[in-house]
């Protein structure tokens, strides 16, 4: 198996104006030491807003903390009002875009279709995408969770060849786990990261799949990181609202040093 360096990317939602971005990357870096980016990969996934601020602050100081938006535009240019695009991304040397978070599949109508040229966008800008896939409650309850999300897997990777998937980045996020405080067991985020990363041998080859990091997201917390980061298939995880509290999401990058909850 290949040493998959965890993940730890908090996802700032639409949280922090600039000015808080700054204040809330400087904290991080402060308490952030060379041993954790040594175990841990650290990123923050801001507001377009923030991200020229961060990208300062990142390269000005030359901190470890990765950083990137929370979507990307299809589209290279053109008339797309209030679209991002990834040349834009790509100039302020993001590392990540998030990809098909529930909650642009919710409020913004983002199908498999529009989530796979996405994906395909960020690649042409040497972006790297953190797709988001997951069943909402109502899917969880059929017990039809697993093909469901392997479903949005393979629609959001139609056409994208293995050199560029090799380096994405699949989050698992039940959508019932998402801001309700009810976070998966760590045998239900298991269950499902395994699955994936089988899909993705069977799509592509298993010596790609046992590279891919696989997130989970949900209600992640330093009390439930540990446990979850005890399972296998876990490599990391998308942190939201925690991810906003600088003191915990450190907690949650040194996920070793918390008890298994
Ligand atoms: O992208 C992050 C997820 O939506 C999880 O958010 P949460 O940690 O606030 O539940």
């Amino acid at each position: 198996m290949s040493e998959r360096l965890p993940l730890m990317a908090g996802n700032w939602k639409m949280n922090l104006n600039h000015l808080e971005a700054i204040q809330h990357t400087q904290k991080l870096a402060f308490t952030l030491a060379d041993k954790d980016y040594e175990a841990v990969e650290v990123a923050v996934l801001t507001p377009f807003t923030d991200l020229r601020s961060v990208q300062t602050l990142v390269d000005g100081d030359k901190l470890k903390i990765k950083y990137g938006s929370q979507d990307i535009s299809a589209h290279d240019s053109g008339a797309y009002t209030g679209e991002i695009s990834g040349p834009m991304l790509s100039k302020l040397k993001c590392t990540y875009a998030v990809i098909g978070h529930s909650e642009r599949r919710q409020y913004h109508g983002e199908n498999e279709e529009i989530v796979n040229a996405k994906v395909k966008a960020a690649y042409r800008h040497g972006i790297l995408p953190i797709l988001c896939i997951g069943e909402p409650l109502e899917v969880r309850k059929a017990g039809t969770h697993v093909a469901h999300t392997l479903a949005q897997l393979e629609g959001a990777l139609a056409g994208v060849p293995a050199s560029d998937v090799e380096r994405i980045v699949v989050a698992y996020e039940p959508v019932w786990a998402i801001g309700t405080g009810e976070v998966a067991t760590p045998e239900d985020a298991q269950e499902v990261c395994a699955a994936i990363r089988a899909k993705l041998a069977e799509l592509y080859e298993a010596e790609l799949a046992d590279k891919v990091r696989i997130l989970y997201g949900g209600s992640v917390k330093s009390s439930s990181a540990a446990g979850l980061m005890a399972k296998p298939d876990v490599d990391g995880a998308l942190i939201g609202g925690a991810s906003l509290d600088a003191d915990e999401f450190v907690k949650i990058v040194r996920y070793r040093e918390q008890a298994v909850g």
